[in-house]
């Protein structure tokens, strides 16, 4: 099999998916990045600064397995946010996708809380994010959104590296989301997941719950 053979339906699952995203308005003004890891340890991102709403298969950028560009169109660049991808697929090794969306939710529920964790409802939804317990207590990471990408995954690097998180996920605060998984139909799901929670958690507090 041809590397675009190989390619292509990967970049078409992910233009599709950017595209949901978008109409969800998780992806407005060019934001989120969405990348899928190769089996040489590479992976595709999107280009910083397209829209994702109307992505195209020129959008992408590769990332050979030493972290270099590899393959790219004139005028683009990687995503900004590449570093996080690249911390991601270190710490876990069984991921092959890496999602990162902005939703007005999101950025909502990052400040509910002072500290480093956001406690998530017992919602059957969890069991989609692999937590399989009654009535579970589980906590979703938050970053401090510093302006030099860098230090955000050296940040994720060092608190991942002492202990794992609870679910796939991460949230930056005043940011958004990120998730990775072992396929691209999970890491949409998860998007979809962790973004129906941050919908509940909104609604509770307007609900006065
Ligand atoms: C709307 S600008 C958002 C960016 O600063 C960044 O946070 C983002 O998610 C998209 O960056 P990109 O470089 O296009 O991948
Ligand atoms: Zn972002």
């Amino acid at each position: 099999m041809t590397t675009q053979s190989l390619t292509d339906p990967l970049l078409a699952e992910i233009i599709a998916t950017a595209r949901h995203f978008y109409y969800q308005g998780w992806m407005v003004g060019t934001a989120g990045n969405l990348s899928v890891r190769l089996p040489n340890g590479g992976f595709w991102i999107t280009a910083s600064g397209r829209s994702k709403g109307e992505l195209c298969k020129s959008d992408f950028v590769r990332i050979g397995p030493q972290g270099k560009v590899e393959h790219t169109s004139p005028g683009l660049k990687p995503s900004a946010e590449t570093a996080i991808h690249q911390v991601i697929y270190k710490l876990f090794p069984e991921a092959t996708s890496c999602y990162h969306v902005h939703s007005v939710e999101a950025n909502l529920v990052s400040r509910f809380v002072q500290g480093d964790s956001l406690p998530l409802p017992p919602l059957e939804m969890l069991k989609g994010l692999g937590v399989w317990e009654e009535n579970p207590k589980c906590s979703l990471p938050i970053f401090t959104n510093h302006l030099q990408v860098p230090r955000i995954a050296t940040e994720i690097e060092e608190r991942f590296t002492k202990a794992l998180p609870e679910v796939p996920a991460l949230l930056i605060r005043d940011h958004g989301i990120t998730v990775w998984a072992t396929s691209l139909e999970s890491a949409r799901n998860y998007i979809e997941l962790v973004e129906y929670i941050f919908r509940y958690l909104v609604a509770a507090r307007c609900a006065g719950i």
